[in-house]
Parts: C-alpha cells; sequence; structure tokens
C-alpha cells in the first residue's frame, strides 16, 4: 500500500472515538477490566432468508497485528495532542483477549452473536471499527454471492466487480467474500495469487475495436491462448459476432478449444436464444454462452422466466457493491463488564424499539437439529453456563412475541462458536478457502428451501433460552428502576 509511513499499521483504522474512550479508561484505571462485546447484526440483508458470515480470517491477522507503531504513537502525540503517559502505555499494548466465533461460511442469521469479545475493556473498545468494518462487508457480499447462486441453480458465476468495487481492497477481499457465497471464480488476478481463488475471464471489446475487426481480434487472441471464449457484442451481435466466431473456430479446429462467446449488451433473452440456435446449428453444442451486463438475482431470474439459453453469468457492479443494499449494519455491543470487586456484571442498551435492545449476558449460539430429518429447527442463545445440549426437551419462543413458541425434542444442539484466540494467541487452524466453501455448500443443506429462497423467504427462528430471556427482563427492570429513582431524586432536588 502506498503510504508516507513505512510502519504503517490499521491500529488507527478505528474511530476517534475508541482512542478518547481507551483513554479515559485508562485514566480512571479501569482499563484491565475485563469486557465482553457481541458482534451482529439485526435485520438480514437484500430481503434474503439467511447471511453467510465472512470476514473472520482478515480478522485474526488484524488481531494478530495489534500493536500501535512508532508512526502511528507520533500521530497521536503531533496531530492530536495525546499525552505521553498514555502513548507510552498505547505503545505497549498487545492484544490479550479470548475471541469466539461462528466458522467463516457458517449460515447465518439475525440477532445472533457471530463474534464474541472477552478481553481487557480498553483492548476490546479499541478494535471495534475495525472488525466491523471487516465482517459487516465481507459478511454482506458473501451473502449477496450466495442469494445470485441460489437463483441460477447450477450455473457458474463468475465475479466481475473490480474495476467497480469501492477501491481495491474491496475488489479483493469482495472477491473472496463472493467465493465463499458459492461463486466459482474472479477475473481479479491479484485475489486469484492472494487466496487461491479460481481466475477466469473473456477479452474486452476494446480488443476488438483495436484490431478493428473481430475477424483479426479473434484470430489475434487465439494465436496466443488455446481457451478462447470471444465477445460477439462489438458492433452487431447476431450479424457479425455470433458468426465470426463462428468461422474463426471453424478455421481453427483443435487448434484451440472454443469454449463460448459472451455477450454484453441488448436484449440477453433474444440474443441468447437466437445465438444458442447459431452455434448448434454450425457443429458446436457444447460451446457456451457467457453473459454479462449489469446482472443481478432479479435480472437473472427474469431472463429464466424468459427462456434465456445462459451458461455461465459474469457479475461485477451489483455484487461487488452490494448494490441494492450497501450496508449490513452489523454492530459491537458492549454485554458484560467486571464491576471494581472483580465480578462480571451484565449490562443492556435500552432503546424504544424491541428489535434494539440488546441481549445482555456471556452467551452461546447452538442450532437445533432435528434427528429424524437433519434439518435445523431453530439456533437458540443461551447464556455461557447452560448446557442445552444434554436436554431431552427444548422450549424455542419467539423472543419480541412471545406467545409464538414450540417445543423441540430430538435434536442436538450444536454450539456454532469456537474458540478463535486466547489469551491473545490464535488457538484455531484456519481452513483453507476451498474447506470453507465446502463447509458452507453443507451448511446450507441444513435447512429447508423456504428459508433460502430469494422472496419472501420463511423467517427462521433465532430465540432465546428461558434464562437468556429471564436474565433480559431483569437487566430492563433494573435500567426502568434506575430512571425512576433518578426522575424521583431529580424532582426532590427541585
Ligand atoms: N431480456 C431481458 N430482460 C430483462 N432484462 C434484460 C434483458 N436483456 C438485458 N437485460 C438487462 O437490461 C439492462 C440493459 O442495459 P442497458 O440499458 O445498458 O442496455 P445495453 O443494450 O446493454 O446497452 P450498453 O451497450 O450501454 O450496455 C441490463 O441490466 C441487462 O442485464
Ligand atoms: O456489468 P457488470 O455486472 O458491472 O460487469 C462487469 C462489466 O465490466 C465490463 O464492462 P465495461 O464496459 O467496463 O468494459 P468492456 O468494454 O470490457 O465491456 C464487462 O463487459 C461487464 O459488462
Ligand atoms: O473477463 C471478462 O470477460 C471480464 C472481466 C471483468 C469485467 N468484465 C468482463
Amino acid at each position: 500500500m502506498s503510504t508516507n509511513y513505512a510502519d504503517d499499521s490499521l491500529m488507527l483504522h478505528t474511530d476517534l472515538y475508541q482512542i478518547n474512550m481507551a483513554e479515559s479508561y485508562w485514566a480512571d484505571g479501569i482499563h484491565e477490566r475485563k469486557a465482553v462485546f457481541d458482534l451482529y447484526f439485526r435485520k438480514l440483508p437484500f430481503g434474503n432468508g439467511y447471511a453467510i458470515y465472512a470476514g473472520l480470517e482478515r480478522a485474526l491477522a488484524y488481531l494478530n497485528d495489534f500493536r500501535f507503531t512508532e508512526s502511528d504513537i507520533g500521530y497521536l502525540r503531533d496531530e492530536l495532542g495525546y499525552r505521553e503517559d498514555f502513548l507510552a502505555y498505547l505503545a505497549d499494548l498487545r492484544f490479550t483477549g479470548d475471541v469466539y466465533s461462528m466458522a467463516e461460511g457458517e449460515v447465518v442469521f439475525g440477532n445472533e452473536p457471530l463474534i464474541r469479545v472477552e478481553a481487557p475493556l480498553i483492548q476490546a473498545q479499541l478494535i471495534e471499527t475495525a472488525l466491523l468494518n471487516i465482517i459487516n462487508y465481507q459478511t454482506l457480499i458473501a451473502t449477496k454471492a450466495s442469494r445470485i447462486k441460489q437463483v441460477v441453480k447450477g450455473d457458474v458465476v463468475m465475479e466481475f466487480g473490480s474495476r467497480r468495487a469501492q477501491e481495491l481492497d474491496a475488489a479483493i477481499w469482495g472477491a473472496r467474500a463472493s467465493v465463499i457465497g458459492g461463486v466459482e471464480a474472479t477475473s481479479n488476478v491479484r485475489a486469484g495469487k492472494l487466496f487461491g481463488i479460481p481466475v477466469a475471464g473473456t477479452h474486452a471489446h476494446s480488443m476488438v475495436q483495436a484490431y478493428e475487426s473481430e475477424y483479426e481480434a479473434f484470430h489475434a487472441y487465439a494465436r496466443r491462448h488455446k481457451d478462447c471464449v470471444f465477445l460477439v457484442d462489438t458492433y452487431d451481435t447476431l450479424k457479425i459476432g455470433v458468426p465470426t466466431a463462428i468461422r474463426v473456430a471453424k478455421e481453427l479446429g483443435d487448434k484451440i478449444n472454443f469454449l463460448g462467446i459472451r455477450l454484453d449488451s441488448g436484449d440477453i433473452a433474444y440474443l441468447s436464444k437466437e445465438s444458442r440456435r447459431m452455434l448448434d446449428e454450425a457443429g458446436f453444442p457444447e460451446a457456451k454462452i457467457i453473459v454479462s451486463n449489469d446482472l443481478d438475482e432479479y435480472t437473472i431470474m427474469n431472463l429464466h422466466l424468459q427462456g434465456a439459453k445462459v451458461d455461465q453469468w459474469g457479475i461485477g457492479t451489483k455484487l461487488i457493491t452490494a448494490y441494492d443494499q450497501p450496508a449490513l449494519g452489523a454492530v459491537y455491543k458492549l454485554v458484560s463488564v467486571e464491576n471494581s470487586r472483580g465480578e462480571m456484571e451484565d449490562r443492556i442498551k435500552i432503546s424504544s424499539s424491541a428489535e434494539k435492545v440488546t441481549t445482555p449476558g456471556v452467551k452461546k449460539v447452538y442450532r437445533i437439529i432435528d434427528r429424524e430429518n437433519g434439518k435445523s429447527e431453530g439456533d437458540y442463545i443461551t447464556l455461557a453456563d447452560e448446557e442445552p445440549e444434554k436436554e431431552q426437551r427444548l422450549k424455542l419462543f419467539h423472543p419480541v412475541h412471545t406467545f409464538i413458541s414450540k417445543f423441540v425434542t430430538n435434536f442436538d444442539a450444536v454450539n456454532l462458536h469456537t474458540q478463535v484466540v486466547r489469551d491473545g494467541e490464535l488457538v484455531y487452524e484456519l481452513p483453507t478457502l476451498d474447506e470453507i466453501v465446502e463447509f458452507s455448500h453443507a451448511r446450507l443443506d441444513l435447512f429447508w428451501d423456504e428459508y433460502k429462497r430469494s422472496l419472501n423467504p420463511e423467517e427462521y427462528p433465532v430465540d432465546l433460552s428461558q434464562k437468556c430471556w429471564d436474565n433480559k427482563m431483569r437487566n430492563i427492570h433494573e435500567v426502568r428502576e434506575r430512571i425512576h429513582d433518578f426522575e424521583l431524586h431529580e424532582k426532590e432536588a427541585e
């Protein structure tokens, strides 16, 4: 990365207020108190019925490099005026906490902790912004990719978005997240190099323009590349493009692998059907039709309805920018903190909207899987000391509309959290990207299709255990009492 600082780090990739809070904690001597934060999103994106969790690998790399560098400290001193005593403390600060997380590629839902951080308050606070930045984006893109994959059925999808992504990092990590969501390949060569993602591509209109004619351009491409996909829409798809692709493919015969053609404009349904007919009649029934041009799951669905003859989809802008919902909205909330006597105390954030009230306490997330049909019945959030895996019967009830409930028996309760960092050290063997993709596919099989359809999916239950719910109600009650006492006190003071 080009920067004026040889030792630049991600430590200042945070909001100013995190450092200001950190300074106050430190000055008051509460910075080492243990704090527990949950990272979660509230609402599934794109109206989808599930999300695909992505970003863990980068989040762990970030925690591993948690260390203010000389230039970080210099900037805080020289430009922002932080005092020497605090800066000396920051210079020696390392991440020493514990982190629990879902596995990357997991199928996840709203209001369940994807990550739980248990760390000295100052550390847990300082990492909020970067963690959210990473998980919000990657989970959003993996989910968009998965949504697109549900719609294309078995067709191959290639991620073509680098040129439209929100800058370089988004292109690279978005390509990786797309693959976690099920996309088969990316056009971004660096993403291929960094993550081992298959890279794929055709050629651009500029090549046809540069050689002036399709005939020259296709031949030029074929002279240096055995695998050939010809872009046929530069001048006129059906009059020149497809006939020229066929002509060149016939002329070169076995000298090339004529893989197919790409369409990038016009009426894709009509042009793909006509192109298919022409290729078949010319003796190329195996040649694939690849399409691109501002595609997303809605256009693809509509093209299917029109009987478009498409084999592979190249998707750029609308995938890499999560065009119809550019943010996931994941949050990072304090749920428990050590008090002056060294005991953990749960903390809650109240809101006028029930969905926004946080769920206090150190929690675990279980997936309740029906042993008979192997499908998931719901996710079940418990307090840390609960063991639903040992229960015979569980009551699952909606955390807001509590009258919606059901009992489950004959189930497996699978703990979705794994400890990934202990005392600041990575204690988790990072899976390869292939393993993540395979895991994610397998996890999707746990869910009925009703949760996976792209339009108006069924709402998958994410419920609180009775104990967790009671604890939340107790905390709400305590806050209400405190507000009441405060009001009384104010009135008396008047
Ligand atoms: N048969 C179709 N049904 C529905 N949408 C289609 C169909 N064919 C193409 N589209 C979509 O309609 C949009 C058409 O884009 P646009 O108006 O840019 O036209 P274009 O012919 O591609 O022109 P350009 O050469 O500027 O790309 C794209 O998003 C494309 O994916
Ligand atoms: O439409 P998207 O989903 O974003 O997919 C990426 C687009 O990028 C290219 O177009 P561009 O006009 O940039 O270059 P080109 O001349 O190679 O078509 C390509 O042809 C796709 O249309
Ligand atoms: O290889 C392609 O066809 C490609 C790559 C990036 C963007 N659009 C198309």
